[in-house]
């Protein structure tokens, strides 16, 4: 395999396929399309960055760290800059470079609605056995299993590429005995078990991560999309070539809007875009560049909402205004109880490593709200209309969007009502002197966009997240914000916390209307972006068909997170390395 940052690489030459992206997606599916011997040319904007500590150690990377990070600006709905930046995958790998690397696997259901909402061939019996071929699970030795990590083997692949496994040593084994005894407390019926990714019988358990142990160094290290697909020696084929450090500016089309390569240019700016090269594809390109810089090389490429076409300068070609539209993330803050001195130096409760929530919690509306699930489920229900409408109107302002708005909306809350899907996800931590919660609604009902604001490729997209705009989701945070308080509050805890309501500093008689003050104040983005580029149907604002295939193109497809339409109950990596490799397969079955 040629990795190189050297622009001539693919300047004027023709390879069989084009991606657009070094992370998740683009690495899968480049290795499976170049290990059938197809010529495959990825362009990646960021560097190699593998040589880097804070990328290969687990442990190795601090918290907002530039490297290998876009750290994208985001803005509210006046446009004016929030306070958080994005944080984004900025080098070979993606996002699994810099990742939290928590692993574990939605549900069938989920998977199943993919299907529902009109997408033949996307259900979990067909993605399940990709997430198998993914994944190199590696079990707990008796030590790790002794403190309450566990592995069930039908849950997990044994021989694929990107490893899996539990730290070594387990963080904070004392805390999360006691979270492990007071979170059903709070959250009755919420079953605590060893193994998350196997959900007909686990609500929460001891994390598990995309890693493995180096006996050599001692350390835990990362297992990212580029240490599977790319690095391995097994790997390595003269049909891959993966030019670094270059953007995909945009798409070119040829007859009947056929993609018949891509221009592009050096990420550093020294080559201004009017002069960008050119590659060309003769069997198709693909565009995996993440849910929040995908839309905008569709757009730069004319294919989008015509008013943001326009506004951008952009020439229309296709008018498809989902791309950019149903952006969806999860809302995340977290609240900390001051643990007291006795306990502030004991590592087996605040050890300030940082592999993140070693114990994973994920909470159901009847363990939320035990006493009124059954009225807050109808209010819902009985909005469900309304609002989609309301909240379509200001995001996309087309009628296809508020339509598909209504179709995931409904498909949301049948997940929440029928199949008891969680609502929360709670990741019990801790850190300096405190134990604390993280915590976010886990299928918020609230979309945001992302779009461009100038032809340029050198200019960031414009996210406009509209994180808890939807008082669903507003209920769910002060809710959950609330019963952290309670968790540690709780007797179990009663020896180790000093403060339950150490910050914020809202004490359990705290109105609703503080509770929600300060979520909004504080909260950021989970990472988890999805829907920028949905797989629906065209009727409903979906960008891409069940072949990934961009509506209104040919040879032109979409294989990253932001074909996902809703979120899914489980961090991403597992669903999306199911996708990026059943999508390779429905990609080659096109030809
Ligand atoms: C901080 C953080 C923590 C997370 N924690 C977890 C976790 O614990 N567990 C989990 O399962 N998931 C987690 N995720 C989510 C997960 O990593 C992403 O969902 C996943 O990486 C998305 O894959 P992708 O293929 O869609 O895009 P990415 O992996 O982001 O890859 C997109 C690639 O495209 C490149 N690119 C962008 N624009 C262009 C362009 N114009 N031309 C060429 N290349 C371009 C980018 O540099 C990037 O390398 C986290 C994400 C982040 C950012």
């Amino acid at each position: 395999t040629t990795v190189t940052n050297e622009t001539s690489i693919a300047s004027g030459k023709t390879f069989d396929y084009i991606i657009a992206g070094a992370g998740l997606s683009g690495l899968t599916v480049g290795n499976k399309l170049s290990a059938k011997g197809y010529a495959v040319l990825i362009i990646e904007a960021g560097p190699d960055a593998s040589w880097n500590p804070e990328v290969y150690e687990a442990e190795g990377r601090a918290f907002g760290s530039k490297t290998c990070n876009w750290q994208y600006p985001a803005y509210g709905d006046d446009g004016k800059p929030l306070l958080w930046k994005v944080d984004s995958g900025a080098c070979i790998g993606g996002g699994t470079s810099i990742n939290g690397m928590v692993w574990y696997r939605p549900t069938k259901a989920e998977l199943d609605k993919l299907e529902a909402l009109g997408n033949r061939g996307w259900n979990w019996d067909n993605l399940e056995p990709y997430m198998v071929a993914a994944e190199r699970n590696i079990p707990p030795d008796a030590s790790q299993i002794a403190q309450g990590a566990g592995s069930d083997p039908d849950a997990h692949g044994h021989s694929g590429f990107v490893n899996t496994s539990f730290p070594t040593p387990l963080r904070i084994p004392k805390a999360v005995a006691l979270y492990k005894e007071a979170l059903p407390l709070v959250f009755p019926g919420l079953a605590i078990g060893d193994d998350l990714s196997n959900r007909t019988a686990v609500s929460s358990a001891t994390s598990m991560y995309t890693i493995w142990h180096d006996p050599v160094t001692g350390k835990n290290r990362r297992s990212s999309a580029a240490d599977g697909y790319l690095w391995p020696p097994s790997q390595q084929r003269a049909t891959l070539t993966v030019l670094a450090t270059h953007k995909v500016d945009r798409v070119l089309f040829g007859h009947d809007l056929t993609a018949a390569g891509v221009v592009f240019l050096p990420t550093n700016g020294s080559v201004p875009s009017s002069k960008g090269p050119r590659v060309y594809a003769t069997k198709g390109v693909i565009l995996s560049a993440g849910s929040l810089a995908t839309s905008a090389i569709l757009e730069r490429s004319g294919v989008g909402d015509p008013g943001v076409l326009k506004a951008a300068g952009i020439k229309r070609l296709v008018d498809l205004p989902g791309v950019g539209a149903h952006l969806n993330d999860q809302p995340g803050t977290a609240a900390y109880a001051l643990v007291s001195t006795a306990y502030q130096n004991d590592a087996s409760i605040i050890d300030n490593r940082s592999l993140f929530a070693p114990e994973i919690s994920l909470i159901n509306v009847d363990e939320l709200w035990p006493l009124t699930a059954a009225s807050r489920i109808r209010d819902i229900a009985s909005a469900r209309g309304l609002r989609s409408r309301a909240q379509s109107l200001v995001d996309a302002r087309a009628a296809a969007n508020i339509l598909g708005a209504e179709a995931v909306l409904n498909a949301t809350i049948d997940l929440i009502i029928t199949h008891r899907l969680p609502i929360v996800e709670f990741l019990a931590e801790s850190g300096g002197p405190a134990l604390y919660a993280a915590f976010w609604p886990l299928m918020p009902l609230s979309r945001g966009h992302v779009h461009i604001n100038s032809s340029s490729p050198l200019h960031h997209p414009i996210i406009t997240p509209r994180l808890l705009q939807d008082p669903f989701d507003a209920a769910i945070a002060v809710s959950v914000a609330r019963a952290s308080r309670a968790v540690f509050a709780s007797a179990p805890f009663g020896d180790v916390v000093a403060d339950a309501y150490y910050d914020p500093p809202i004490g359990a008689n705290g109105t609703d209307a503080e509770y929600l003050a300060w979520y909004r104040q504080t909260m950021i983005g989970a990472s988890h972006w999805v829907g920028a580029t949905a797989m629906m149907p065209r009727h409903l604002g979906g960008v891409v068909n069940p072949q990934l295939r961009v509506y209104g193109t040919s040879k032109l497809h979409v294989v990253d997170a932001g074909i996902l339409p809703f979120q899914v109950t489980a961090h991403m990596m597992s669903t999306l390395y199911a996708v990026a490799g059943r999508a390779a397969d429905v990609i080659m079955d096109c030809q």
